[in-house]
């Protein structure tokens, strides 16, 4: 989303992640307006209202008087490519609370204070909306095309975000001949789980299903016709990045790594296999438990102010507990994957295989232990980087080299490799996740004990 920073035009974005808008999201979630419905119930303090409220309220002059267009990324991207500023649906049902069937809710800008957008027609947030996969204007324009080394007049889509677009990229593939029990069943019966820096778990339904503290219900938000629900891990990689590096042995783990010319997660899995012994690599954490939620908790839980938690830690802090910490922080990932499925499932969603993508999809062990610990099969894509697959799509409908979304996807999403589940480790991951459910339950007492007299 785009903004000003203390007033500098240059500096003008607010990460997703950027978690200032407490205040805004408290009150806007006070409101209890119906639009909140289609949030999972609570409003996230990464969408785009609290951060809007925010900048009225705190850079009234520098930003919110003089600001032309707050947008989304992946809207700001096809502005600049073809200078068209109409949005995407998806940006603006996933994440601005626009209705793909009734357009803007004027009543919800008005009680949260932001009555300016519906004086000039929403004109600043987009009043013309389109699906995504739609051509825009003209194509690049030549000073777009030139800034990018294209011809000018190629088409662009418009857009969708990038979980959606990774969504996109996997969930149609064919998986005929992998004995997978999503074969010949619907397609609601997968779940997307796009996986980088924080983790995106889209489930998608014919009929509108609402999932306490999931996204959505959305509408024509990923795949066209269907329903979205979207659940969330706001740190994914990000988290597994912070508890390595911040590790006392992380630099002698650098070395070795750079020694054997392999990456530090190759590194660190190939360091577990050694220690495990003659057990599964999972059984190295039986009395090292992590809580995932470093900078709170999106789904299901929908709580900002959870934090991490760690139980197990010993005194000595050489490449063995290293290896373990990020082998038990890796698991508490999946078992949060896991958390938000039983949500989904709970609400009316079925579910029987994941697709996973992302950068954390390249990495093994992340894949296993999210076999493991759903006990449902993990496909991956031929192409890892699906969210590409899945710009592709786009940009092949509005070139008209495809009809649909859905043929598009059909032809070009590939299954690359199944990873299935060690049913055997079946019972002490479910002991695992016990305690992973009453890390949390053990920390809400504590904000309680905290807050008494
Ligand atoms: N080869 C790899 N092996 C293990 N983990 C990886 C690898 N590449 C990326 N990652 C993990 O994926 C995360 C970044 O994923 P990526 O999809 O590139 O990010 P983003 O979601 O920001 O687009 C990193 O934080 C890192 O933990
Ligand atoms: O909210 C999201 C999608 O709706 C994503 O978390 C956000 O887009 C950032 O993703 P990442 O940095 O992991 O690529």
């Amino acid at each position: 989303m785009l903004c000003c920073h203390k007033g500098d035009p240059h500096r003008n974005i607010i990460m997703w992640l950027d978690h200032r808008a407490v205040s805004q999201v408290h009150r806007i979630n006070e409101t209890k307006h119906s639009v909140l419905q289609c949030v999972g119930g609570v409003m996230s303090v990464e969408m785009q209202a609290p951060k809007l409220l925010w900048l009225k309220e705190n850079m009234r002059e520098t930003c919110w008087d003089k600001a032309g267009h707050f947008f989304d990324l992946p809207d700001f991207l096809s502005w600049k490519a073809t200078g068209v500023s109409a949005r995407s649906l998806c940006s603006l049902v996933c994440k601005w609370t626009y209705s793909a069937e009734k357009g803007w809710d004027d009543s919800f800008w008005k009680m949260i204070g932001l009555e300016d957008f519906v004086a000039d027609n929403y004109s600043k947030i987009g009043n013309q909306v389109l699906p995504p996969g739609a051509s825009l204007g003209h194509g690049l324009t030549p000073e777009a095309a030139k800034d990018l080394g294209l011809p000018a007049g190629i088409a662009v889509a418009a857009s969708l975000i990038d979980a959606h677009a990774g969504g996109l990229g996997v969930i149609g593939a064919d998986v005929r001949g992998y004995g997978l029990a999503c074969e010949g069943q619907p397609v609601t019966s997968r779940l997307a789980v796009i996986c980088g820096t924080s983790s995106c778990h889209m489930g998608i339904s014919k009929d509108p299903i609402f999932v306490p503290g999931v996204w959505g219900p959305y509408f024509s938000a990923m795949v066209p016709g269907f329903w979205l629900n979207e659940g969330g891990q706001s740190v994914t990689g990000k988290l597994i990045d912070h508890m390595v590096q911040g590790h006392a042995a992380f630099p002698e783990l650098q070395a070795k790594a750079t020694a054997r010319c392999q990456s530090i997660y190759a590194y660190l899995n190939s360091h577990l296999d050694l220690i495990k012994k003659a057990r599964p690599v999972g059984f190295l954490t039986v009395d090292l438990h992590v809580w995932p939620d470093f900078h709170g908790n999106r789904s299901p839980l929908a709580d900002l102010t959870l934090k991490g938690m760690v139980t197990g830690l010993k005194l000595s802090q050489d490449l063995d507990d290293l290896a373990i910490l990020y082998l038990a922080t890796v698991q508490a990932i999946a078992f949060g994957t896991r958390l938000i499925i039983e949500a989904m499932e709970a609400a009316g969603h079925s579910i029987s295989t994941l697709f996973l993508c992302g950068g954390l999809s390249k990495n093994p062990l992340f894949v296993q232990m999210h076999a493991d610990i759903t006990g449902m099969p993990v496909v991956l894509s031929q192409e890892v980087e699906s969210v590409l697959v899945g710009a592709a799509i786009l940009g092949a409908c509005a070139s008209g080299d495809f009809a649909s979304v859905q043929e598009a996807m059909a032809r070009m999403s590939k299954v690359g490799k199944v990873v299935l589940p060690r049913l055997e480790d079946k019972r002490y991951y479910d002991k695992k996740y016990q305690v992973f459910l009453k890390l949390v339950e053990h920390q809400k007492e504590y904000a309680a004990i905290m807050k008494g007299d």
